[in-house]
């Protein structure tokens, strides 16, 4: 084994320079593929170009002994260039798992669902559109279903494949399994003990949420289709995947002649279109004192659908091009309140990508990768405030105040949208956890997705699924690879960011009324920690922010605290039933 430090350091700054040149490349050629879909653009050879420089590089990094070398920094990219991931398979292998995940993205990203009359509909924007605004059951279940059998049924058997090659290369890199594999990046040896602790301390106010809602739906669609101890149809939560739920809020409203929440119409009535969207958000990046979004972004962006019939990814992605200069966001965007929160999710990755660019390469990552996800939607926070969207002109200013309903009003329109989420958040990986570590076959993919969903979300599908659907499959991360639990943990770590960052800037009263738009304490904090990168374990960048190194759930819960007691109150009175006991009950399916 090599112990010679300096030769270490050599080796790495060779490598440095060599990935800026191949991944830029790789970077290229996706780009090039993710926004014209068509045979000429696969180009998979660019994709075996980087792992032979990975495979290359990662046999060389394993020579070393790094226990006595003096620098942290050389050790930690040592040991992270040694796990080769899919380059660890051999070249047919390689070539056939590039070209199942080339395959199930293409599949999702092309899917649509048509009617009688030959009209048919992709998921962006004509499916998400009736998902979020029908209230007509039968049209609702038309999209849910006709979405399943278009993109999720399609993708079992290349799915099946996909968890067999990827397990082969997590094994061959030392992992049990890959769901191993994506565990390790967050350095824990706790970590599924603190997450099911967190989801533990959530799910008393989930289920008062839930419970509200399925009252609110039983008054919109009646006992034939909603039972008040029961679990609640998939498709009638305002969201293909009823991932968040504020897509009815006109139906949760709890005080509707209080403060309107949404900001859409306002939107739309002014003409706002994609670039100002993503202005505004810049606008609240640079506010902060962090750095705006390089001309060149703005020039090679695609935030829009093209309207040529050009097929794409339509799924939001930010991409860095590994050369320091180039950074782009991908976003079929609608002009609508979501989009806009969207909008400031996908620029707080691009805002990671601008404060750690000087890092080596294997460092331009997230501390973890919930921090990834983390970033911009801290910065929703303050703007998802009537008081700021009111100062962007997106809200009425109200005269008569109505106190405590304004509240009210808005933190049920958060908790639609922030705790709907975590159980979703959570089962998803749950799921793919087991499928990599066998405890689900592929003959139960389907059954076992459903238990999951009805355990944690109190959900349970509108029509009868058999193992012939592949319900997974319709929710892109499962065909694109893209681990899911990452959104869980920043759920939680953004309320304790928002917090800390709340008390950088001076906010004085409840949490959830806080704005930091323009406090340069608070974009310090956050700048200090993203210019990290993955140069630090994470529990030091939370330490940075938070002042301790742990994930927690109190901030969430302060945030919400004034919801929490209304809730309990309301479903008190309601005589609701917390929870769903009556969990073999089907919504009647002939009517
Ligand atoms: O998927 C996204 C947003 C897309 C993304 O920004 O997380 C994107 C996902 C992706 C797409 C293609 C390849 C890899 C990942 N992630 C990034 O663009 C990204 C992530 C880390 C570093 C750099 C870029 N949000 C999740 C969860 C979510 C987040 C926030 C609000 C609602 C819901 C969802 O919609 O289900
Ligand atoms: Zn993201």
């Amino acid at each position: 084994k090599n112990t010679d430090e300096l030769d270490a350091k050599n080796f790495l700054n060779e490598y440095n320079s060599t990935a800026e040149v191949v991944w830029n490349a790789y970077t290229e050629a996706s780009w090039k593929y993710n926004t014209e879909i068509n045979e000429a653009n696969k180009q998979l050879e660019k994709n075996l170009e980087m792992s032979a420089h990975t495979l290359k590089y990662g046999q060389k990094a394993r020579q070393y002994d790094t226990t006595d070398f003096q620098d942290g920094s050389v050790k930690r990219i040592i040991k992270k260039l040694s796990d080769i991931e899919r380059a660890a398979l051999s070249t047919p292998q390689l070539e056939e798992y590039n070209t199942l995940l080339s395959n199930m993205e293409t599949k999702y990203s092309v899917a649509q669902v048509c009617r009688d009359n030959g009209m048919c509909h992709p998921l962006d924007p004509d499916l998400q559109k009736i998902m979020a605004e029908s209230r007509d059951y039968d049209e609702l279940l038309f999209a849910w279903k006709g979405w399943r059998d278009a993109a999720g049924k399609v993708l079992r058997q290349d799915y099946k494949r996909y968890v067999e090659l990827a397990n082969t290369a997590a094994k061959l890199n030392g992992h049990s399994d890959n769901g191993a594999f994506w565990r390790s990046l967050y350095e824990t040896p706790t970590f599924e003990e603190d997450l099911e602790a967190l989801w533990k301390e959530l799910e008393p106010l989930y289920q008062n949420v839930h419970a509200y809602v399925r009252r609110a739906l039983y008054k919109k669609y009646g006992s034939k289709h909603i039972n008040l101890k029961g679990p609640i149809p998939a498709h009638l939560l305002g969201n293909m995947w009823a991932q968040t739920w504020s897509g009815i809020m006109d139906l949760a409203m709890p005080y509707p002649d209080a403060t309107q929440v949404d900001a859409t119409p306002a939107m739309v009535s002014q003409g706002w279109n994609a670039v100002r969207m993503f202005k505004e958000s810049d606008n609240f990046f640079t506010s902060l004192g962090l750095l705006p979004m390089p001309q060149e972004f703005w020039e090679k962006s695609m935030l829009e659908k093209p309207s040529n019939g050009r097929q794409v990814v339509c799924h939001a992605s930010a991409w860095d091009f590994y050369n320091r200069k180039d950074f782009r966001i991908k976003q079929c965007t609608v002009v609508t309140m979501d989009d806009l929160i969207t909008a400031h999710h996908e620029m707080g990755h691009v805002q990671y990508f601008l404060q750690y660019k000087d890092q080596p390469v294997s460092f331009r990552d997230g501390a973890n990768p919930g921090f990834h996800e983390a970033i911009g939607d801290v910065l929703a926070l303050s703007v998802s405030t009537p008081k700021h969207l009111q100062s962007i002109g997106l809200l009425d200013k109200v005269e008569n105040n109505h106190g405590d309903h304004d509240d009210i009003n808005f933190l049920m329109s958060m908790a639609l949208d922030k705790i709907a989420f975590l159980p979703f958040g959570y089962l998803m990986d749950q799921w793919r956890w087991k499928v990599f570590d066998g405890r689900i076959p592929s003959t139960e993919y389907n059954k076992e997705w459903w238990n999951l969903r009805m355990k944690y979300q109190g959900l349970c599908p509108p029509v009868t699924r058999t193992e012939d659907d592949f319900d997974p499959g319709a929710k892109f991360h499962i065909p694109a690879n893209v681990p899911y639990v990452r959104y869980f943990v920043s759920f939680i770590i953004q309320f304790q960011f928002h917090k800390a960052l709340c008390d950088a800037a001076k906010h004085v009263g409840p949490l959830h009324t806080c704005d930091i738009y323009k406090s340069k304490e608070a974009g310090k904090l956050l700048g200090d920690v993203m210019k990290l990168g993955f140069s630090k374990p994470w529990p030091e960048a939370m330490a940075m922010i938070t002042g301790q190194p742990k994930m927690s759930a109190q901030p969430l819960m302060e945030y919400f605290q004034p919801l929490i007691e209304w809730l309990e109150k309301e479903n008190n009175k309601n005589n609701d039933t917390r929870g769903w006991p009556e969990y073999d009950w089907k919504p009647n399916v002939l009517e």
